[in-house]
């Protein structure tokens, strides 16, 4: 049985008193980590505050990018050891915002991936097609690639503990959900190829999320879905009742 897990990707949003009050109120309410994984994906700059504000609760504290070097010439870079260092637990690599915005490539994606392992940090690895991709037929190879050359190199141990958010590109902030089918065609077509490149075990015990305009009214459905096990969420994770929600849902599931 694979632990759902819900993760909230505050993007650049919310200042840092309003993150921390955000998690102080959340702090009687969220389900116990034996349950599901709950975790809040913030800006750099309120990573200190929120892991200091989530140490006795059930909640865990992740980036939404890093350097793949520890320290160097990298202006305005922050690193993984710097992460592990105020007690960051997951860090989410790839999104598509990054790729499109900031130049960001599998072959980057793979050095962070490394890099997230030797300190520790557990990565939340996005792919998903454009548009257009969808409409050619390319999905499932294109979703493929990403995955294979994001995970290139890792031991079956590291494999085995790597989370994949299936995030179609078309449905971020669209308020378009890919249907639950939709999503989880893709995500068995992820499970089968991690089968068939490295192992049952690994296709067993990857995590995939779903992501893409998920809110309160359809969590359950997608994750009720054989392969879905769990949801990479955007603007539904900047409100306290929402985020609860969802988080409650992934408790359920
Ligand atoms: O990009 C996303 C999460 O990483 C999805 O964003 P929305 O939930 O706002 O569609």
């Amino acid at each position: 049985m694979r632990k759902p897990i819900i993760a909230g990707n505050w993007k650049m949003n919310k200042l840092a008193g309003e993150g921390a009050r955000f998690l102080m109120d959340l702090r009687e309410k969220l389900p116990e980590k034996d349950k599901v994984d709950t975790v809040v994906c913030a800006p750099f700059i309120h990573l200190p505050l929120l892991t200091e504000a989530a140490r006795d609760f059930p909640v865990s504290i992740g980036a939404q990018n890093m350097h793949f070097e520890d320290s160097g010439a990298f202006t305005g870079e922050v690193s993984p050891e710097m992460l592990k260092d105020i007690l960051v637990d997951y860090v989410v690599l790839g999104h598509s915002e990054r790729r499109e915005l900031f130049g960001e490539t599998d072959e980057s994606v793979n050095q962070k991936v490394k890099a997230a392992f030797n300190h520790e940090l557990t990565p939340i690895v996005c792919v998903g097609e454009s548009l257009e991709q969808r409409e050619n037929n390319e999905t499932f190879t294109f979703v493929e690639q990403q995955v294979k050359n994001g995970l290139e190199g890792l031991s079956e141990d590291q494999l085995k503990q790597v989370v994949i958010a299936y995030e179609p590109i078309w449905a971020i902030g669209t308020g378009k959900t890919a249907t639950s089918e939709e999503a989880n065609d893709v995500c068995t077509h992820i499970r089968q190829v991690l089968q068939d490149t490295y192992s049952k075990g690994v296709a067993q015990a990857v995590r995939i999320q779903y992501g893409g305009s998920v809110k309160p009214q359809n969590i359950e459905e997608l994750l009720g879905m054989s392969d879905i096990d769990g949801a990479l969420v955007g603007g539904a994770s900047l409100e306290e009742d929402s985020f609860l929600k969802l988080v409650e849902a992934g408790a359920n599931a």
